[in-house]
C-alpha cells in the first residue's frame, strides 16, 4: 500500500439523504414530500419500492451515529425532510420534524462526529409542488424562509451548510426526462425549473448572511465530458453536454451568466432572464461540493435529448451495476478544473461511492473487493488533486448505508454497511472496515 499524506484536519465522513434513508415520511405530522407521491405511483420506481421505511433512520439514527462513531467517522454529510419541518412547504413549523433534526445533531456532536446539513435532496414538499414547485418563481421565497428556520434552529452545531443537492439531476432527472420526481418530460419547463433553483440558492444564500455566523455552499455533480472521437459533430456534442451538466449551474453563481451553449442545448425553450436574478443568484459562497461518480463520453446523437448526444462509454470500459464507467482520473480533473474555473475556495467531495454487486452476507461479513478497489482508487485521484495544489478539505463516502437508490429502488447498493431491509440489520462491508483504516490513518491505508 502506498502511503498517502492528506493535510492535517482533513475531514471523513459519509453522507445519506433523508427520503432515502429515513422511513417514517409521514410520522409526527409530517407533510408529503413529491417522492412519496411518486414512489406510490404505480411504474415509477423497480419493485415498486418506496421509502415508507428505507433504513428506519428516523427511529435508528442514535443506533446509526454509533455505528458511524465506530467506523471512525469525523462528519456525517445529511439532508433535511422540507416537508418534515414545514409541513405545508411553508407556514406553520412542525416541531416534532424540528426536533428530529435537532436531535440527531445533538447525537451526532455528542459522538465527536460533524454534521454537515443540506437543506434539499429532491424531497421537495408535495403542497409546494401542487403550487408549481420549482416552475413557480415564488419558490425562491419559500426556501428561504425555510432555509431561516433552519439556521435558526441548528447553525452554529451546524457549521458547513449546503443549499441544493444537484440541481441538473432535480431538472434533468425531475423536469426533462421524467426518472424522478415530480415526473415531468417538458424541455420548456426544465430551464425554468434549473433558474428556479438558482434563485432559491441565492436566496437562501442572502437569508443565511443576514443570520447565520458559519459557512454555507452548495452541492453539484460534475463529470469531465469527452468526445467518443475526433469528428467534429462529437467535440460539438461533447461541449453542450460539459455546459449543460457541468457549467450551467457554478457558471451563473460565479460569473452572473449562463454558458453561451445553453441556447443552443434548448433552442426556442431557452428563456431569457432579468439582471436581478443574476445578482441574487451570485452571492458570495463559501465552499464547493462536488459529487463525483463518473466521466461522461458523448456520441452525437440528434435523437438524444436535450444536447444532441448520447454517453456512450469506449469499449472495454469497467461498469458499476449503474453503468457508470469507473474512471478515477476525471476526480483529479474535475478538482483541479473548479479551482481553475471557479477559484481556489474551499472543495470537499460530497459524494463518491459506487453501486456493486455484493457478494451475500456470509460469516457476518460482505466481502464487497470491488468497492474497496474503488475507494482506493478515488482516494488517490483526491490526494492527486491536493498534491496539485486544490484546497480539498474533506470526503464524504456515497453512502454510510445501503438505501432507497430513488426510482431504482432497493436494487441498487452503494452502502459500505450492508442493510437487510427485512430485518434492518445493519452489517459493515469490507468497505466500511478499509474505510475505518483510511480515516485511521488519515487517508495512509488507501
Ligand atoms: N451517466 N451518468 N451520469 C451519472 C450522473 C450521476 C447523477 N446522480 C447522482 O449523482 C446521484 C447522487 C445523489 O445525490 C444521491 O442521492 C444518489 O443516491 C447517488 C447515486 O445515484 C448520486
Amino acid at each position: 500500500m502506498t502511503r498517502r499524506e492528506f493535510p492535517k484536519g482533513f475531514l471523513w465522513g459519509s453522507a445519506t439523504a433523508a427520503y432515502q434513508i429515513e422511513g417514517s415520511p409521514l410520522a409526527d405530522g409530517a407533510g408529503a414530500s413529491i417522492w412519496q407521491r411518486f414512489s406510490h405511483t404505480p411504474g415509477k420506481t423497480v419493485n415498486g419500492d418506496t421509502g415508507d421505511i428505507a433504513c428506519d433512520h428516523y427511529r435508528r439514527y442514535a443506533d446509526d451515529v454509533k455505528l458511524m462513531r465506530e467506523l471512525g467517522m469525523q462528519a456525517y454529510r445529511f439532508s433535511v425532510g422540507w416537508g418534515r419541518v414545514l409541513p405545508d412547504g411553508n407556514g406553520r413549523v412542525n416541531e416534532k420534524g424540528l426536533g428530529f433534526y435537532d436531535r440527531l445533531v445533538d447525537t451526532l456532536l455528542e459522538n465527536g462526529i460533524e454534521p454537515l446539513c443540506t437543506l434539499y435532496h429532491w424531497d421537495l414538499p408535495e403542497a409546494l409542488d401542487n403550487r408549481g414547485g420549482w416552475l413557480n418563481p415564488d419558490i425562491a421565497n419559500w426556501f428561504a424562509d425555510y432555509a431561516s428556520v433552519m439556521y435558526r434552529k441548528l447553525d452554529g452545531r451546524v457549521k458547513k451548510w449546503a443549499t441544493l443537492n444537484e440541481p441538473w439531476v432535480v431538472t434533468d432527472g425531475g423536469y426533462l426526462h421524467g426518472a424522478l420526481a415530480p415526473g415531468h418530460e417538458n424541455l420548456f419547463e426544465t430551464p425554468i425549473a434549473s433558474h428556479h433553483l438558482l434563485r432559491a440558492h441565492g436566496a437562501a444564500v442572502k437569508a443565511y448572511r443576514a443570520e447565520g455566523k458559519n459557512q454555507i455552499g452548495i452541492v453539484v455533480n460534475i463529470e469531465p465530458k469527452h468526445p467518443a472521437s475526433d469528428d467534429p459533430a462529437d467535440i460539438a456534442a461533447t461541449k453542450r453536454a460539459d455546459a449543460y451538466m457541468n457549467r450551467q449551474y457554478l457558471d451563473p453563481i460565479f460569473f452572473g451568466r449562463y454558458p453561451g451553449e445553453m441556447k443552443e442545448v434548448f433552442g426556442e425553450a431557452w428563456p431569457e432572464w432579468p439582471a436581478e436574478d443574476y445578482a441574487l443568484i451570485q452571492q458570495k459562497i463559501d465552499w464547493l461540493g462536488l459529487n463525483y461518480y463518473t466521466r461522461g463520453v458523448t456520441k452525437a446523437d440528434p435523437k438524444a435529448w436535450p444536447v444532441g448526444g448520447r454517453n456512450e462509454p469506449p469499449k472495454g470500459a469497467v461498469l458499476t451495476e449503474t453503468g457508470w464507467e469507473l474512471f478515477p482520473k476525471g476526480l483529479t480533473d474535475t478538482l483541479v478544473w473548479m479551482k481553475e474555473r471557479y477559484g481556489d475556495l474551499p472543495l470537499y467531495v460530497t459524494e463518491n461511492g459506487a453501486a456493486m454487486k455484493d457478494p451475500p452476507i456470509a460469516g457476518g461479513r460482505v466481502q464487497d473487493q470491488h468497492r474497496v478497489d474503488y475507494l482506493r482508487t478515488h482516494l488517490s485521484a483526491v490526494n492527486d488533486a491536493i498534491k496539485a495544489g486544490v484546497d480539498v478539505r474533506g470526503y464524504m463516502v456515497w453512502s454510510l448505508l445501503d438505501n432507497l437508490e430513488w426510482s431504482l429502488g432497493y436494487s441498487k447498493t452503494f452502502g459500505i454497511v450492508h442493510v437487510d431491509f427485512k430485518t434492518q440489520q445493519r452489517t459493515p462491508k469490507d468497505s466500511a472496515r478499509f474505510y475505518a483504516e483510511v480515516i485511521a490513518s488519515n487517508g495512509g491505508a488507501a
